[in-house]
């Protein structure tokens, strides 16, 4: 019997993918660049995907007629076309809900780091600024402690950091999104508008996919109607954000500090303004990056690969 072909991009994917794949369909590892993806992928029956770049209609022309399924080791797929996907009748899963759980741990860890001034802070000491009598009013943060915290998309991701920061006292929760969810009526968060949610929050959350409908929904509009000492988190996708009009926020103190996951562009450069700004926090887009997580993003794309090559649902589709 042949053996299913799959190709899979790239080739820093943890063992129990390629392990997975190898036992039903021969599998070529490729390099994540456009050219190595245009070598590789010509007739293969499946395509493993792990990378930033778009995954577009001159990608699958080149793979040909014979590719019938897409896994996305991701839980976005912003960068994906998914529209050509369906019209080519290819089945197109991702990683949902495995993340969730890593990614709230990153929107806690910057929601503490960029509250509590945690860029300046180390600034600070590498510029010999931190002095005996620097005083009792230096650097002081936010509290997250009888806080609002407005979260901007209440999926798996948005209700999990939710979960986390109630340990932190907060004194109480809003969200906003296309509908009210039972899910945060039994956590016991405020279903609010965008625009109440960034008056009265303390924390603004962005958990949300970048689609057409969020696309720099953090504009300059939003960010002057958050509090001055407002903490803005950003943990989906750097094309929710304006980020020239949040860099304008962050210079001019309208808002109080900001910690993001993700930007734009990624990688970002190493002489960014945003790099520059002592009351942002940034992290290189890590928020999936632990090795559990990562094995678990592996293994649910695989299997999503192989069910639907053999004609069953996949354990996440999209399509
Ligand atoms: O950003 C990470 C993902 O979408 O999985």
């Amino acid at each position: 019997m042949t053996k299913f072909k799959v190709l899979m991009i790239s080739t820093t994917i943890p063992e129990i993918g390629l392990r997975l794949l190898k036992t039903e369909c021969d599998v070529v590892v490729s390099e994540g660049n456009k050219n190595a993806i245009l070598q590789n992928i010509e007739g293969v029956d499946a395509l493993f995907w792990w990378s930033k770049l778009k995954l577009d209609k001159e990608i699958l022309d080149k793979a040909g007629p014979k590719l019938r399924v897409i896994g996305t080791m991701s839980a976005g797929y912003d960068n994906i076309d998914v529209e050509e996907i369906k019209k080519r009748g290819i089945k197109f899963g991702n990683t949902p809900n495995v993340l969730n759980d890593a990614v709230a741990d990153t929107a806690v860890l910057l929601t503490l780091a960029a509250s509590r001034r945690f860029t300046e802070g180390r600034q600070a000491i590498e510029r010999c600024l931190w002095k005996h009598e620097s005083g009792a009013q230096w650097l002081l943060g936010q509290d997250i402690t009888g806080s609002t915290v407005g979260i901007v998309g209440l999926g798996g991701i948005g209700l999990a950091i939710a979960k986390r920061l109630k340990c932190f006292n907060v004194a109480k929760f809003v969200y906003t999104g296309h509908r009210e969810k039972p899910e945060g009526k039994i956590f016991g968060a405020e279903f609010v508008s965008l625009d109440e949610l960034l008056k009265i929050s303390d924390f603004v959350i962005a958990s949300v996919p970048l689609t057409k409908e969020t696309d720099q929904m953090f504009n300059a509009e939003a960010f002057a109607k958050m509090k001055k000492t407002a903490v803005f988190v950003n943990i989906s996708r750097g094309g929710i954000v304006n980020q020239p009009d949040l860099i304008v926020a962050l210079k001019q103190n309208k808002i109080f500090a900001a910690g993001l996951d993700v930007m734009t562009p990624e990688p970002l450069p190493s002489d960014h303004e945003l790099l520059k700004l002592p009351n942002c926090v940034l992290m290189p887009h890590l928020g999936s990056a632990t090795e559990k997580t990562r094995s678990k993003m592996a293994e649910l794309t695989a299997n999503n690969i192989l069910k639907a090559l053999n004609g069953e649902p996949m354990l996440a589709p999209v399509v």
